[in-house]
């Protein structure tokens, strides 16, 4: 079902060319009487990176698992390019799961596939490829993911941290998305491999035109990649805001979290390395 309107869908794709990415309406989320999210309002247009920060505990997780479907909301809506995605149709949702990658955080690769059979097994799911196009496609996508060619026929477990992320975003690629969902992309690496992740997601939103949702705790991810920052915060989202506006805002979380040691070295280095505008 789509969303009170009538779909434009000129490259036959199943989704309406002309809705927003996301559009979350009043949503609530709860776990018996644990309320996580209390009429929660979100947009995402085409082509966004948007960073989606907040304390510990304030529902960025179950933010993303209700988006992606994973969790049913108590209330409200959520819309993928002009689909309500818990009314849509078998076909409809078919479309809607094609439309996105999604790179949770501890990456969810199989352990007993190679990285080539990772990436290779949304192609299997999906699509009616032959077996050699879809080894093919693979190939494509784990170098697109800025991995070198031997790394294929790595088990994860012969994987660094950094090709660890590497290897989940190749297969968040596998079915040419144009939605990104990525969950603490850069927890767990170092600065050096950080900064060079955040430039690769970066460089493939401009290049691919995807739109990026991303969970981070990273504050240089936030200054260097991010269209738009929104925060969680009290139930819903408090601020959604470039992040240098964001540095103005009076709300006593927001300001502890930029104004604060680790906020105040983050901005100072983008602005050193001449990155921000
Ligand atoms: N399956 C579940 N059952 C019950 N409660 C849950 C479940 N999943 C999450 N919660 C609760 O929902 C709240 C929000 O959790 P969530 O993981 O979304 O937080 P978060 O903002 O992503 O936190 P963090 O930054 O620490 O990862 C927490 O209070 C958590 O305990």
């Amino acid at each position: 079902m789509t969303a009170g309107r009538v779909i434009v869908d000129e490259d036959g794709d199943g989704l309406d060319d002309e809705a927003p990415p996301i559009v979350v309406r009043n949503l609530v989320s709860q776990f018996g009487d644990n309320v996580i999210h209390d009429h929660l309002n979100l947009t995402i247009e085409r082509g966004e990176v948007v960073g989606v920060v907040g304390g510990s505990g304030t529902g960025k997780s179950v933010l993303l698992n209700t988006i992606i479907g994973l969790k049913q909301p108590e209330g409200g809506t959520v819309e993928i390019f002009g689909h309500d995605i818990n009314h849509a149709s078998r076909k409809d949702w078919a479309s809607i799961e094609r439309s996105w990658g999604v790179l949770f955080q501890q990456g969810a690769l199989f352990s007993a596939l190679t990285v080539r059979e990772n990436v290779a097994a949304p192609l299997f799911e999906h699509t009616r490829l032959s077996r050699a196009e879809i080894y093919e496609l693979a190939e494509l996508k784990i170098a697109l993911a800025g991995l070198p060619p031997h790394a294929g026929a790595l088990k994860p477990a012969e994987l660094s941290g950094g090709m660890i992320k590497r290897a989940s975003l190749a297969r968040a690629l596998a079915l040419d998305p144009q939605l990104l969902f990525l969950d603490e992309p850069t927890s767990g690496l170092d600065p050096i491999s950080a900064g060079a992740f955040d430039e690769l997601i970066k460089d493939l939103s401009d290049s691919l035109g995807l739109t990026v949702f991303m969970i981070t705790h990273d504050l240089d991810s936030l200054y260097t990649i991010t269209d738009r920052v929104a925060v969680l915060a009290e139930k819903r989202v408090v601020a959604e805001a470039p992040v240098k506006e964001l540095e103005h805002s009076e709300h006593p979380w927001i300001r502890e979290y930029f104004l604060g040691p680790r906020g105040r070295a983050a901005a100072q280095s983008v602005k050193a390395a001449g990155r921000s505008d």
